[in-house]
């Protein structure tokens, strides 16, 4: 079964899904290869109005970095070529030039927080929780996660979510202006999602790329790419730490 689903509906909305449900949707290479593409395919085709990223099922939007995979990276240098090849992906994620949504059907962790934070906004179905749990591993966030978090929250709000490494209700997170809107359990989320994109999607293309070039111009310099990946190289060197490798140990064997 294919790791992400992918649809382009007449509204000129994209869905992008990541289709692994029996691992609360974590990403593997294989999703992040899918989502460079479609990062690509979304900026160069002018018919493409919205980027939605959801996840599969009703229990996760997506579980960070697929453990059962990046376990097997020891040392600072091979985590850093992981960290750094999503990083990447994320970075050109939040500089895209059409608007963005993280579609939270279910839980988000980790670096799945990460992902949703790259985008423009984050709609979320009541009842669900999310949280930046890195700290509980022993590290901290590995894709850009933090820097795009300082950017997007008030600075005590981004550094609590990030301190606290806890899994909070969207509720709380709504509050905390993370969540944009808040779609409720009982609703079909998709549609949801399609009724408040649709005075964006009353735009022209065109209108919606200018926009999004100017909103995205300030984090294309070299001081806040600086910044960016210097959050995943302090990653990498705490991704070696014996706390972060027991962490993981005792997730994995868990019974
Ligand atoms: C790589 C770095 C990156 C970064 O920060 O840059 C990160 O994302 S680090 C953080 C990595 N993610 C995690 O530590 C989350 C681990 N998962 C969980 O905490 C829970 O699974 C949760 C809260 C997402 C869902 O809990 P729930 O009770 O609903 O499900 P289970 O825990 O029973 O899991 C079901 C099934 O999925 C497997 N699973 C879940 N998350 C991952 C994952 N991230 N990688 C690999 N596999 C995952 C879990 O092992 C279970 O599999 P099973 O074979 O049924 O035991």
């Amino acid at each position: 079964m294919s790791a992400v689903l992918l649809e382009r509906d007449d509204d000129g909305i994209v869905w992008f899904t990541i289709n692994r449900q029996e691992k609360r949707n974590a990403i593997n290479y294989e999703v992040m290869d899918a989502l460079q593409e479609t990062i690509r395919l979304v900026e160069e085709n002018d018919k493409v109005k919205v980027l939605v990223l959801t996840g599969a099922g009703q229990q996760a939007f997506c579980s960070g970095g697929d453990l059962s995979e990046f376990h097997r990276l020891h040392t600072k240098e091979e985590a850093y070529q992981m960290l750094s090849k999503m990083g990447a992906i994320l970075y050109s994620l939040l500089t895209i030039s059409k608007p963005t949504v993280a579609l939270l059907n279910g839980s988000a962790v980790g670096g799945g927080c990460e992902l949703a934070t790259a985008c423009d906004f984050r709609y979320a179905k009541t009842g669900i929780k999310a949280g930046f749990i890195q700290g509980t591993l022993g590290i901290t966030t590995g894709w850009g996660g933090a820097t795009m978090l300082f950017e997007k929250l008030p600075y005590t709000h981004a550094l609590d979510l990030l301190l606290k490494a806890r899994r909070m209700p969207s509720e709380q997170l709504h509050e905390y202006g993370w969540i944009h809107s808040l779609i409720s359990e009982n609703k079909e989320i998709k549609e949801e999602c399609r009724k408040l994109l649709e005075p964006y999607l009353a735009q022209s293309a065109p209108v919606l790329r200018a926009y999004k070039q100017a909103a995205v111009q300030k984090w294309k310099t070299e001081e806040f790419r600086g910044r960016f990946f210097a959050e995943i190289e302090q990653c990498a060197v705490l991704w070696e730490s014996d706390e972060h490798e027991e962490a993981v140990r005792t997730f994995l064997n868990r019974s």
